[in-house]
């Protein structure tokens, strides 16, 4: 026999189903892009609870496509390697050998063991990559300084195009979609790419309901130092003032502009949440409050 208590707990677990069912009504048959980065994946507790969500999402009729960066594991590497990472307006400067480690850490360590883990959670996934099936078809970027001179970065790319019947027809055969921001050229030439853009790329070509950015902070503050300042609903006007002020900086900038971009070519909303908290992104797609920050048209 249940006591009041527990069945107060019960109907509550309840009315958390009944609430879900609206928007899992609604995300049905839809793609979201979720952006996994460095900060996020040093946590593997974190990343298990995170995988989980998107086995929940795969299941309940939802298509997750997970990009991934590894900025900090890569940072690693390199530096066993003996070499010096030299970043470019937020670019790391890739020589012949920097390309090598880094897309052995991206592909090869990181895609292959997320995985594995969904694997071993008992759900089906697929990495996407230059040896396997190639999803990101990149060509070399090029910056320019001040003085609009061409800047040389090295093997950094940008994506060119998605493999979009790719990546459909891995989810329709029920396998979430995993890709590492590395692409490949026509020439079978490898580029390494920042992660944001590489995610904010499959979703501007999917067309996807959502473009989901975890990463170590909430969402956007007014003043980093104050969580009681998260902002939980921005528009792109006023994201683009907070840049312009200084209130969003460093690793926030490229976000904020690949999700603005996202949004310019008909991303209908993307979210930033702390991917180092249990179930953020569930929370934040399948419920009436969301947790972190979304940026709208
Ligand atoms: N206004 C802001 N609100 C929240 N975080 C900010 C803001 N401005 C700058 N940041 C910084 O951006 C960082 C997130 O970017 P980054 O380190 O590149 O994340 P990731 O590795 O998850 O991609 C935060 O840890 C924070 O230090
Ligand atoms: C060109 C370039 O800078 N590529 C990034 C790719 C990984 C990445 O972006 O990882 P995070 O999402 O963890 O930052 C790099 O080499 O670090």
């Amino acid at each position: 026999m249940l006591w009041s208590n527990d069945l107060d707990e019960a109907v509550r677990k309840a009315q958390v189903l009944v609430e879900a069912l609206n928007w899992i009504r609604r995300f049905r048959g839809k793609y979201v892009v979720i952006k996994l980065g460095g900060s996020t994946l040093e946590d593997r507790d974190a990343i298990n609870k995170f995988l989980t969500d998107v086995i929940f999402m795969e299941t309940v009729g939802m298509h997750p496509v997970i990009v991934h960066g590894g900025g900090k594991a890569i940072n690693k590497a390199v530096e066993a390697a003996g070499i010096e990472s030299r970043w470019v307006q937020g670019r790391r400067y890739t020589d012949p050998e920097t390309l090598q480690i880094a897309t052995d850490v991206l592909a090869h360590e990181i895609c292959s063991s997320l995985v594995q883990e969904i694997e071993r959670q008992g759900a089906q996934a697929i990495g996407l990559h230059f040896d396997s099936e190639n999803s990101l078809i990149a060509e070399k970027l090029i910056l320019k300084d001040d003085s609009g001179n061409p800047i040389d970065l090295g093997a950094v790319g940008q994506v060119s195009r998605v493999n979009c019947d790719l990546i459909k027809e891995k989810c329709r055969s029920g396998l979430i979609p995993i890709i590492p921001s590395v692409g490949l050229d026509e020439n079978g030439n490898r580029y390494n790419i920042n992660a944001d853009t590489a995610a904010a790329a499959v979703a501007r070509d999917l067309e996807v309901e959502k473009l989901v950015f975890l990463s170590d902070v909430s969402g956007i503050y007014l003043d980093p130092n104050d969580p009681e300042t998260l902002q939980s609903h921005l528009t792109i006007g006023r994201v683009r003032e907070l840049i312009a002020d200084g209130t969003i900086s460093s690793g926030m900038i490229p976000k904020v502009e690949a999700a603005l971009e996202a949004l310019d070519v008909g991303v209908h909303k993307v979210h930033i949440v702390d991917g180092r908290k249990p179930h953020t992104v569930l929370l934040e797609i399948y419920s009436n409050t969301g947790i972190g920050t979304e940026i709208v048209q």
